[in-house]
């Protein structure tokens, strides 16, 4: 069985039936149709692969003008359709003018069927390969993108980010549906891309969809894309992002601004699989792994009726959460470090370090941009300090934003406020270790080695 869906159309019911009857014992479905107006309502209810067009239709005529005309009409629907021209014998200049013009074979009537199945799966095979281009030339233009990505490495080693490695690692090669939860700048888009390239799928299109910068008009459109005249400037046919990462990963950016009727359409997609561009009413199958995130507390938006909980439900098959940046301890300065080596290297200047009351400023700061926030400072810093070292001034960090819960005396020497940090994270979790390491952004054993040290 051949997997095209095959349009014949003749105004002679008897060669429609022999069509349907042969046909349909080597090919997907068969469409049969007795007037070509029907070609437009056809070609935009249908997803079809081939079409076998009759050249004469009005009664006595024989010089075929009318399937040049039809013909030209579907090649300026989509100059990629196949088309295959029934023509009767003695007519093959006709033919040969219908090839110029962009038809892909003909075919004499009356056929022979071996002939007649040789010729449609031949083009079949174009069809298919023609489908192909179109997707490579899509995840070309996809890869562009993702080369002028720049490389991301996942910096970070605390307890947090080490129990989200795994657990990102399980559910990658799964193609379930995930969902990103974490604060402005923590790493959504980092950990998706993570999520894509640890997946099956990772040879196809990572689709970035920013839900938030598309208002009402524009949704519809952008996602599940248009018909040539859907609206005044759709001045050709297009796919949406839906369909551009067939086979890829599509990620969800910012789901939680959605507005409720954006929901409903977003969630009927996903339900059934399947996307229907504006002006048309042929749905398409879709196969997408979807990821999404937000930094809207989404169980609390469903509590108050402004998100849907079966959208909910829908996406969040798997969920991550990313930790803010103040509560991923050591982290911190990790993460300081690797940016002050990315930017001395882009700047062309040589990697300083951190002064002491720098670090201890960069460990106290609450961090309400979290990553991007300190990948900021940094920038700026290795750029501004002149000195051999990066100065707590040259962060220039708002002396708003400090985290003032933090009761640990500031002008001590470092190891003594590690250890009254270390304390004061065992008083406030009640002895609980695991607890006190996470806040601290250590490893239990670390802790323990500190507890030792530090004769806690
Ligand atoms: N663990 C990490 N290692 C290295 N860089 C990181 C890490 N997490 C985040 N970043 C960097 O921080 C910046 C913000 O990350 P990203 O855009 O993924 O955050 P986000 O949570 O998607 O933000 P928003 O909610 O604002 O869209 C990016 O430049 C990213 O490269």
């Amino acid at each position: 069985m051949i997997e095209s869906n095959i349009l014949v159309i003749d105004d002679d019911d008897d060669i429609l039936l022999s069509a349907k009857l042969f046909l349909k014992l080597h090919f997907r479905n068969v469409i049969t149709c007795k007037s070509p107006k029907e070609i437009n309502v056809l070609l935009s209810t249908n997803d079809i692969d081939l079409i076998l067009l009759d050249m004469n239709y009005q009664k006595g005529a024989s010089d075929g003008r009318e399937g040049l005309y039809w013909l030209e009409h579907i090649l300026s629907i989509d100059k990629d359709y196949v088309v295959i021209l029934m023509t009767a014998f003695g007519s093959v200049e006709l033919a040969i003018q219908a090839i110029k013009k962009g038809a892909t074979d003909f075919i004499l009537k009356p056929w022979e069927n071996d002939k007649l199945f040789a010729t449609l799966s031949a083009a079949s095979k174009l069809t298919q390969s023609k489908k192909k281009v179109k997707k490579l030339e899509r995840i070309q233009s996809s890869l562009h993108t993702d080369i002028a990505r720049k490389f991301e490495n996942i910096i970070g080693d605390s307890t947090d980010i080490q129990l989200l490695q795994k657990n990102l690692l399980k559910v990658a090669p799964t193609d379930a549906n995930v969902l990103i939860l974490g604060e402005n700048g923590t790493g959504k888009q980092v950990y998706a891309y993570e999520i894509h390239k640890k997946s099956l799928r990772n040879q196809q299109i990572f689709m970035h969809v920013d839900l938030g910068s598309l208002n009402e008009n524009l949704f519809e459109s952008e996602l599940f894309g248009y018909a040539k005249g859907a609206f005044t400037d759709a001045k050709e046919d297009r796919p949406g992002r839906f369909e551009m990462a067939e086979g890829g990963t599509i990620f969800l950016d910012e789901i939680g601004n959605l507005s409720l009727t954006l929901q409903t359409k977003l969630l009927s997609v996903l339900q059934n699989r399947t996307v229907t561009r504006l002006g048309e009413s042929k749905e398409r199958p879709i196969n997408v792994r979807l990821i999404a995130a937000t930094n809207m507390p989404l169980n609390e938006m469903v509590a108050k009726g402004t998100f849907r909980q079966d959208l909910l439900f829908r996406i969040n098959t798997v969920e991550l959460l990313l930790p803010a940046l103040r509560k991923r301890g050591d982290d911190i300065q990790v993460l300081a470090k690797h940016f002050i080596d990315v930017f001395s290297n882009k700047y062309h200047k040589p990697a300083k370090s951190l002064t002491l009351q720098a670090k201890k400023a960069l460990q106290e700061y609450s961090w309400p941009g979290n990553v991007r926030e300190l990948q900021h400072v940094i920038e700026r810093a290795t750029i501004m300090s002149e000195n051999f070292e990066i100065t707590e001034d040259d962060l220039q960090l708002s002396p708003h934003k400090f985290n003032h819960q933090q009761a640990v005396p500031m002008d001590l020497p470092l190891e003594e406020m590690e250890k009254a940090m270390v304390a004061k994270a065992i008083e406030k979790h009640k002895g609980n270790i695991s607890r006190a390491a996470a806040e601290l952004g250590l490893t239990r054993a670390a802790l323990y080695r500190r507890i030792e040290k530090f004769g806690l």
